[in-house]
């Protein structure tokens, strides 16, 4: 029976005296050679008349399949495309990557250019010394050829055997030979006298460019086969070539069974489904590990790995496959440099340009130096790591990129207190450094404001037609609409477990936050939270699970690892604690594109952030979005808990005073605020008295929005004994949305 043939008739052979091995049996026979066995499809006849693999057989389960030997085009069709090369290399595609490499090519041509010219005389000093040598090699060879010297050794021979036919033969064949080369020479020689005497008669230019072109030839011809004449401009520094000889070798170093009874049986050449590539910079390997051995246990042991590679750390990069592979394939990265000192290009918008948060914007590179990307809108993000890793650089990254789009609301806190993000303070609506009781009190006060922010954007969103927002969720064109204050929010924190571990208020913080992560992204409020201690305290549960994006620079075990990059991240292989304490800035960025990555950020220092930021700031006062803390009129009352405009508003007024004008209320605020409402109150001078008014009440009516509290119209006698109808409010109101504002904080 050929492996052809139809089950049916397979099920007619008679009953096997032995039951056939167990599958596991089988593939052990040969060593876990063998490829795994294909899953049996379903049963499509229930009588039994279309049997398929899977069938009992009286007891016996048939495991190879009749089918297996029949080849699956459709499947190695698929295999043959994943294995099509590039028809343009991926450098040429790429303009950053085809302008850095001409880059490079004018850059070397220059060099090499440049340090022989400076060698000139040395060279013309080594030709001349060695032109003397040159001279009599020529004439020692011209002599030796005339003379047929080459072909003695055969005459001698011929003599020595006394070959006197073969002697005879070679003599007369060395007078034709001579014959000819002496006239050759003869000629040569006259040649060289008549050049020498038309030389002689030149003028003592030509005199000196033959001699100097003589030397250098003879100097040539009189150079050592050991010696150079040229000195090296550059010296390789190319990292050996990786081939599966190494990788094999290195493999087998990991002190891991499986592998090494797989390198005894096979040698390890049936485990590289794909050719070893060049890759940017270093080299992609594709590995089918041997059973049982799993990308996860060759990552775990990345420095032995880079040991067994004759590699420094930086450059090994073990990577799990993509998702839908089997756990055994192991995608190996390895570098011609360390990634952390690979020069990285400089951030596009370092010295230009804006940013768009709706638009993806240049975070860091991967290992090959192409730009790696993130899009903040509509994400909460946690980064986190151990202590000096990189944590802080990469959060004052993203407020750059945040502060580079001028509609970007930012909230800037550095609980560390030392003014890292202090390169931010001119563009940030909300800025505090420490976290003395004053900085808790003001950025809770913040908080609160912002989550009654988040109410009044979710209403808003609520009730636009469908047409302008169809998605319920704020677009690149509500969130440039004034007039909707849908712009975006984002609140950067750094060591944000001092606000979650805060006796007093952490319980709160983690409410508020909670409820930014969860329902900000959606309404234009982003929150980044940084720590260098991921655990379940510093960052609560609720918070690190609903975190659309995380960036983990080095930590030390699997549950700090997890929280930040996900449940069971470590698991499957997105290990940052595989990055050693060289890996600054190094990190698993996961919730940008379909897979988690591996990103150097970019290093952009305090110097180059404040020139960045102040870039971002005239952008923003050009175009009226420079706003709170940035603007000197910081909007966030910075004196005890629950001061907030309600609670002003009540202070300004008394019981008496069940109603009261707007523009009189302006007045009173100003007076007890100068720094928060006295923009409200401080008018141009020509502008008339109802216009005045007018622009009080809009201000105050603007303020009083988000606490879903509208003005009214005011019919009183004012002090002057004249009726007056304005704008006002009803103190009672006030009262009520402190009480709310206060109940729903606690
Ligand atoms: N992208 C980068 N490339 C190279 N080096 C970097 C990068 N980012 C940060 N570093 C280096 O790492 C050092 C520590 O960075 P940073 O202050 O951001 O660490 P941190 O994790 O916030 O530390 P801490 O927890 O103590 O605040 C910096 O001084 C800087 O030299």
């Amino acid at each position: 029976m050929t492996t052809n043939e139809p089950m049916g008739e397979v099920i007619n052979l008679p009953v096997r005296p032995d039951p056939a091995p167990p599958a596991t049996a089988a593939a052990g026979a040969d060593g876990g050679a063998r490829p795994p066995f294909p899953p049996a499809p379903a049963t499509s006849d229930p009588d039994g008349a279309d049997h398929d693999a899977g069938e009992v057989l009286e007891g016996t389960v048939l495991v190879d399949q009749p089918d297996t030997g029949r080849p699956d085009i459709r499947a190695r069709m698929l295999a043959d495309t994943g294995q099509r090369r590039p028809i343009i290399a991926p450098w040429l595609r790429d303009r950053d990557e085809a302008r850095a490499t001409a880059r490079w090519a004018v850059g070397y041509a220059g060099h090499v250019a440049g340090y022989h010219a400076a060698r000139v005389p040395l060279y013309g000093l080594r030709l001349a010394l060695r032109s003397p040598r040159g001279l009599w090699r020529v004439l020692i060879g011209t002599w030796r050829w005339t003379c047929d010297a080459e072909a003695m050794p055969l005459r001698m021979h011929a003599a020595d055997r006394k070959d006197a036919d073969t002697y005879l033969k070679l003599l007369r064949e060395r007078d034709d030979r001579v014959r000819w080369r002496r006239i050759v020479a003869g000629a040569g020689l006259a040649g060289t006298g008549l050049a020498a005497s038309a030389v002689m008669a030149a003028d003592g230019l030509t005199q000196a460019g033959v001699l100097a072109g003589l030397v250098a030839v003879l100097g040539w011809i009189g150079t050592p086969q050991d010696k150079r004449i040229l000195d090296t401009a550059v010296v390789s520094t190319k990292a050996p070539k990786i081939t599966s000889e190494i990788v094999v070798r290195a493999l087998a170093s990991l002190g891991i069974a499986e592998i090494n009874k797989a390198v005894a049986a096979t040698g390890g050449k049936d485990w590289f489904p794909a050719p070893i590539t060049r890759d940017g910079p270093g080299w992609r390997v594709e590995l089918d590990l041997p059973y049982g051995v799993t990308a996860n246990d060759i990552m775990e042991r990345r420095a032995k790995l880079a040991s067994g590679l004759r590699r420094p750390l930086g450059c090994v990069w073990p990577e799990p496959g993509e998702e839908d592979e089997h756990a055994g394939r192991l995608v190996l990265w390895v570098g011609d440099r360390p990634m952390s000192k690979t020069k990285q290009p400089a951030w596009p918008l370092a010295k230009v340009g804006k940013a768009d948060l709706f638009q993806p914007a240049p975070f860091g590179t991967d290992q090959r130096g192409r730009f790696v990307e993130v899009t903040l809108m509509f994400v909460s993000v946690i980064i986190g790591a151990i202590p000096r890793m990189g944590k802080t650089f990469i959060l004052r990254l993203l407020l750059l990129i945040a502060g580079l789009d001028v509609r970007a609301e930012l909230h800037v806190y550095d609980l560390k207190g030392t003014g890292d993000l202090s390169p931010l303070a001119p563009v940030a609506h909300a800025y505090r450094a420490g976290d003395e009781d004053e900085d808790i009190a003001y950025a809770l006060a913040d908080l609160r404001a912002l989550r009654t922010e988040l109410r009044r954007r979710t209403k808003v969103i609520r009730n636009l037609p469908k047409d302008r927002c169809p998605e319920n969720k704020v677009t690149p064109e509500l969130a440039s609409d004034k007039a909707l204050g849908l712009h975006p929010i984002v609140v950067g924190v750094d060591e944000c477990q001092v606000w979650f571990e805060h006796p007093k208020h952490g319980a709160e913080f983690e409410e508020i936050c909670t409820d930014l992560v969860k329902r900000g992204p959606a309404v234009g409020i982003v929150l980044i939270l940084a720590t260098q201690r991921p655990d379940a305290k510093s960052l609560p549960k609720p918070i690190s699970a609903n975190a659309g994006m995380r960036i983990c620079l080095k930590v030390m075990d699997h549950d700090a690892n997890d929280m930040v990059l996900g449940t069971s991240a470590h698991k499957t292989g997105i290990k940052a604690t595989m990055f050693s304490l060289s890996d600054k800035g190094i990190c698993y960025l996961r919730g940008e594109g379909d897979h988690p990555r591996i990103v150097r950020s970019m290093y952009i220092d305090a110097p180059t952030a404040e020139t960045i930021a102040h870039r971002a700031r005239a952008m923003r006062k050009a175009t009226g979005y420079l706003t709170g803390y940035a603007a000197g009129t910081d909007h966030t009352p910075d004196t005890g808990d629950e001061a907030t405009i309600l609670a002003d508003i009540l202070a300004v007024t008394t019981d008496t005073e069940d109603k009261i004008w707007s523009h009189v209320l302006v007045d009173r605020l100003a007076d007890l605020r100068p720094a928060v409402y006295g923009p409200w109150a401080d008018l141009p001078p020509n502008t008339s008295e109802t216009d005045a008014k007018t622009a009080k009440a809009t201000a105050l009516a603007n303020a009083l929005k988000p606490y879903g509290i509208r003005t009214v119209q005011v019919n009183r006698t004012g002090p002057n004994g004249e009726r007056e109808n304005s704008r006002g409010i009803v103190r009672e109101h006030i009262a009520a949305a402190l009480d709310k504002t206060q109940n729903a904080g606690r």
